[in-house]
């Protein structure tokens, strides 16, 4: 090790200031030296570029505000991509952050701008990037990914959405509520398509309602520059004219550039660094000893791309490097959309259920007192069982609020609570919760 590196040696140096600040505010507080490396705000994407500007304008889109307003409030929430107060609370805690992009030289040694970090553990929480998808001449037509789209104030008149996942739904919501032409493209047959199928239809009615056009089953293949914009050509051999596409193609894990082949832990760029239970990389097979230990958490890890579930990784992985031993659960780790009407799965997907023979039952939110009194009788809860153990391993829905009242059915499925107590559980009246009673009762029928 450099004399440098000596000088700037840490129990932990924690790359990525997403959950990574999480990790490192709690370890300093325990007692650890912790530098913090972030190359952009710290805080990591969710406050500023992702989360949090997202769900603000899909709530103004609700509330019917102006697009300036929207932007107005959007750009407060997200303190105009400003991290000094963030930053000043990592420093309160102890943490000392370092600006700049970090990358591994040597088992043991961070390198930041030139300058070394000395670590016992090293924690990556380096998040994701989007995926540029391969369509000949994206490149040389305007593009934006969600970075843009949620930092700019521009309202494009035309939109092509590529992607229907997550984020092309709801940007897709976002741009077409605030009076934008919007065009999403998605080759799978559905929106939202590793759910079960009646999530992607409920959505895409509201979205058409909306005055989106949706082209499902369809990928873009050629984009190329006109004189009023672009055109997307299209694999039905139909094409879009339109101002910008926004590319809504996936993300991947950041593992590019971070020097992980120098410390023998296994990565790929497509699944990202393989973690144990404990969040501990898994190291490659030459690894020998060398009194550190790797870890990861988030996006990175491939595991589930959602801040809640970095945030309980960044959980875990404090307690392991405290020494205080605790394994991950991923059984029960909630898949939200927050358009109107919202989704909210968790669990086992009906259309990813290998090895387990499941029992399904479902019920139309139609059915409840609270349709009546909101107007909206849109969506639907299915709950899925497994036959085997008798137990709920799976859930979907879409309605109103179903990111708020499906909650029970996460800690039903994490806690594997019997279906005897379930349908004994007295929901409030009018709820659309109370549509959970029925799917019960008629899956305790069939098992
Ligand atoms: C448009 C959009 C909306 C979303 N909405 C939701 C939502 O509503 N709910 C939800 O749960 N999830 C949502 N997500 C997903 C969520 O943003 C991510 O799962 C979450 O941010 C992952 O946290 P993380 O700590 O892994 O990574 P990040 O939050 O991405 O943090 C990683 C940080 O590492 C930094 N970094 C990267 N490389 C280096 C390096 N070499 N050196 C130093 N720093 C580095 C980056 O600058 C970044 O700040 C959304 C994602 C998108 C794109
Ligand atoms: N509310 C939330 O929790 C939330 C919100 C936004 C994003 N996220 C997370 O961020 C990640 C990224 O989301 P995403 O929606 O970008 O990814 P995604 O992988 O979920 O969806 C991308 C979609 O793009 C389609 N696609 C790819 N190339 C195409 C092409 N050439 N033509 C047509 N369609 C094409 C794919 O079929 C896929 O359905 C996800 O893992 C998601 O869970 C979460």
């Amino acid at each position: 090790m450099t004399d440098d590196a000596q000088d700037r040696r840490y129990d932990v140096v924690v790359l990525g200031g997403g959950s990574g600040k999480n990790i490192a505010a709690a370890l300093a507080r325990a007692g650890r030296s912790v530098a913090l490396v972030e190359s952009r705000l710290v805080g990591g994407e969710c406050p500023y570029f992702a989360c949090m500007p997202s769900k603000t304008l899909l709530h103004s889109a609700r509330l019917g505000e102006t697009w300036e307003h929207a932007v107005a409030r959007r750009d407060e929430v997200t303190r105009h991509l400003d991290d000094a107060a963030t930053a000043a609370q990592m420093a309160e805690a102890g943490v000392t952050v370092v600006r700049g992009r970090g990358r591994v030289v040597r088992p043991g040694v961070v390198e930041v701008d030139g300058a070394e970090y000395g670590y016992t553990d090293l924690v990556v929480a380096t998040g994701s990037e989007p995926v540029r998808p391969p369509v000949e001449g994206i490149d040389d037509v305007p593009t934006w990914t969600s970075d843009e789209a949620l930092t700019r104030p521009d309202l494009p008149r035309r939109l092509v959405v590529l992607g229907g996942g997550p984020v092309g739904s709801e940007l897709s919501q976002i741009y077409a509520a605030f009076g934008s032409q919007v065009t999403l493209v998605e080759q799978a047959e559905r929106l939202l398509a590793a759910e079960a199928p009646f999530v992607g239809d409920v959505l895409a009615d509201a979205l058409r309602r909306m005055g989106a056009d949706l082209r499902l089953g369809v990928a873009a293949t050629h984009a190329e520059r006109t004189e009023t914009g672009l055109r997307l050509r299209l694999s039905d051999g139909n094409h879009i004219d339109a101002d910008r596409i926004l590319i809504a193609a996936g993300r991947r894990p950041r593992v590019a550039d971070l020097g992980l082949e120098t410390i023998g832990v296994r990565f790929d760029p497509e699944r990202g660094i393989a973690v144990d239970a404990t969040c501990q990389a898994v190291p490659t097979e030459e690894t020998g000893g060398d009194g550190t230990t790797v870890w990861a958490a988030g996006d990175v890890t491939g595991v589930a791309p959602y801040t809640h579930a970095a945030n309980y990784q960044a959980g875990v992985v404090v307690s392991n490097v405290l020494g205080k031993r605790r394994e991950a659960d991923y059984r029960a780790i909630p898949r939200a959309v927050y358009t109107t009407p919202s989704v909210y799965a968790v669990g086992v997907s009906p259309l990813a259920a290998s090895g387990l023979e499941l029992v399904a039952a479902g019920y139309d939110l139609a059915g409840t007192a609270r349709s009546a009194v909101e107007d909206d009788d849109r969506g639907r809860v299915e709950l899925y069982a497994d036959r085997a153990r008798g137990v709920l391993v799976g859930a979907a829905a879409v309605g109103l609020y179903a990111e708020e009242w499906m909650s029970e059915i996460t800690l039903a499925i994490r806690a594997e609570t019997p279906l005897s107590i379930l349908t004994d559980v007295v929901h409030a009246f009018p709820t659309y919760g109370e549509a959970i009673e029925p799917v019960l009762r008629e899956l305790a029928e069939q098992l």
